[in-house]
């Protein structure tokens, strides 16, 4: 009979492609922090290349990887993920696609099949830490669309924000919030030329979808990891026809995959 009551429950580890290091330990409680601060200056000399070690706290036991307290230990915040020409500053909490070499292909294949269409302007829906909207916005800071990402967690905006700001990329934002409730609330004079979504699972269903086939937006780059919900949502755009589409082997030895798709409004 499991009795619960150790204190480590998972040990999250992210590698960048340069082999540096963020390693999470989620706990039960707080009572280990004062144990783990004591043998960190023994973990970094063991573990030249970890950059960031934090304690994530989740009291409950339910079936999530980790809760919403993070305590970070080192004075570093963020892991530096090198991808492309792009340099992304992960921080505890934010999602970052599961495997990274596929992560870069996925942003490099939509940067080209984006850059002929030459946008003014996009939205990069669902954006976590700008992997999207910082390659769509190019290397150029005055060049490239003007890119505002949307996207409910904190901290991962707080992550994009950081790489924006590093790549002096002015013409892109991030905000904190709901893509569903951003695009409704939108002005009809502020829609962008292309809009960028990368939902979760459940895919961006039917509010979203419905906005996006009565908009007059021109391009959709659909970026799902569940072809079920994206062919939902796809019927429920029957104005787009895809023009591009490719399978990624985002998690490999697994049946999931990753499916991106442009989509153009017909006529
Ligand atoms: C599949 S991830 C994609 C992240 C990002 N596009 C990337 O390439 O790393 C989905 C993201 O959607 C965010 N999210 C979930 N529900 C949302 C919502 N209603 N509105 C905006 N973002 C949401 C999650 O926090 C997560 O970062």
């Amino acid at each position: 009979m499991p009795r619960r009551t150790g204190e480590l429950k998972h040990l999250i580890v992210t590698e960048s492609p340069d082999g540096e290091l963020m390693i999470r330990f989620v706990l039960r409680s707080t009572e280990p922090v004062a144990r783990i601060r004591k043998h960190l200056p023994t973990l970094l000399a063991d573990l030249p290349n970890a950059r960031v070690v934090s304690v994530n706290v989740l009291p409950e036991h339910k079936a999530v990887l980790e809760g919403e307290h993070e305590i970070v230990l080192t004075e570093q915040q963020t892991l530096a993920m090198r991808l492309n020409d792009v340099t992304m500053h992960l921080r505890p909490q934010s999602f970052f696609q599961t495997n990274t070499t596929i992560a870069a292909a996925l942003y490099a294949e939509a940067r080209d099949w984006i850059t002929d269409l030459a946008p003014a302007s996009a939205w990069d829906l669902y954006s976590g830490v700008g992997g999207f909207a910082l390659h769509l916005a190019g290397g150029d800071p005055d060049e490239g669309p003007a890119v505002t990402g949307i996207e409910t967690s904190v901290e991962a905006v707080a992550s994009a924000e950081l790489s924006r700001t590093d790549a002096a990329l002015h013409r892109v934002r991030f905000e904190s919030g709901d893509a569903t409730r951003f695009a409704l609330d939108a002005p009809a004079d502020e829609a962008p030329d292309l809009v960028v979504v990368n939902p979760p699972r459940r895919g961006i269903g039917a509010e979203l979808s419905g906005w996006l086939e009565a908009s007059g937006i021109r391009h959709v780059l659909y970026s799902s990891c569940n072809a079920v919900s994206l062919a939902k949502d796809l019927a429920a755009m029957p104005s787009y026809r895809p023009v591009r589409a490719r399978v990624f082997d985002m998690f490999p030895q697994t049946p999931h995959f990753e499916v991106m798709t442009l989509l153009e409004r017909r006529g």
